[in-house]
């Protein structure tokens, strides 16, 4: 690659990076005294926990973080940002995540192209208010046209979810089950399976296709969950809701 092009690059990685961390910072924003927070898991809610983080170092802002990762606990840590779980907090006030693909219109999302679906999800289900941040680079027209759907299963016998993963859809997905060439192991010690569908036309029916195989413990569409998505774009940041 020439060096112009490598500058190129450079400058519209840090451009994309700059626009997450405005999303994430009018995220941050709602978050009040005393309010119990889930925090999502990737390069968009990094920049999230660490402007969380510099709420409650700077402003003395008092509240709990129940982490989707083992990744966002660690720097939840680092930043300050005091834990907790469900046992103590079964419901959430906020969960505030980063999104592979958002739908326009419904706000349906395609998440967990880190790894982190099923606790995502799980937080984002026990949040009263679910809020996603995105660059305007992730909205689509069609759940699927830049990312896989990501698929959690337990890890005995996950040749037999590929084979049937492989039937899903209106004609069948093409799975992938190596990432980086190995193998990936969530934090909860089970299998990722990309699924890679060249359309989506019911998301709804996918999903139910999916939760019937034995084994699947989680797909990364997350529908229905979305309470608002503010996207960062070169005008500033706006706030879509379903
Ligand atoms: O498992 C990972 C998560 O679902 C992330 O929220 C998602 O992949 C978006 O990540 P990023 O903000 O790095 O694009």
């Amino acid at each position: 690659m020439s060096s112009d092009l490598e500058t190129d690059k450079a400058r519209d990685v840090a451009a994309i990076e700059r626009l997450k961390d405005q999303a994430a910072r009018e995220a941050v924003r709602y978050i009040e005294d005393g309010m119990v927070v889930g925090l999502g898991t990737g390069s968009t809610a990094r920049f999230m926990i660490q402007a969380l983080g510099e709420r409650v170092r700077d402003e003395g802002l008092r509240v709990w973080g129940l982490p989707t990762s083992e990744a966002s606990t660690m720097q939840a840590r680092e930043v300050g940002i005091p834990l907790t779980n469900f046992a103590a907090h079964p419901e959430l006030d906020i969960a505030i995540d980063g999104a592979d693909e958002v739908l326009n219109g419904t706000l349906f999302l395609v998440k967990g192209l880190g790894g982190a679906l099923l606790r995502e999800k799980i937080v984002a289900s026990a949040a009263k208010r679910f809020v996603v941040i995105v660059d305007e680079s992730k909205l689509v027209d069609h759940l699927g046209t830049k990312a896989p759907i990501p698929v959690e299963v337990v890890s005995w016998g996950w040749e037999r979810a590929v084979h049937l993963l492989n039937k899903t859809g209106s004609i069948g997905c093409k799975p992938r089950m190596h990432r980086d060439g190995t193998l990936f192991v969530t934090d909860n010690g089970n299998m990722i399976i990309d699924c890679h569908y060249p359309s989506i036309e019911d998301p709804h029916a996918l999903s139910e296709a999916i939760y019937d195989i034995v084994g699947v413990v989680d797909h990364g569409m997350f529908l229905n969950l979305t309470s608002e998505v503010l996207v960062a774009g070169h005008g500033g940041v706006r706030r879509m809701v379903p």
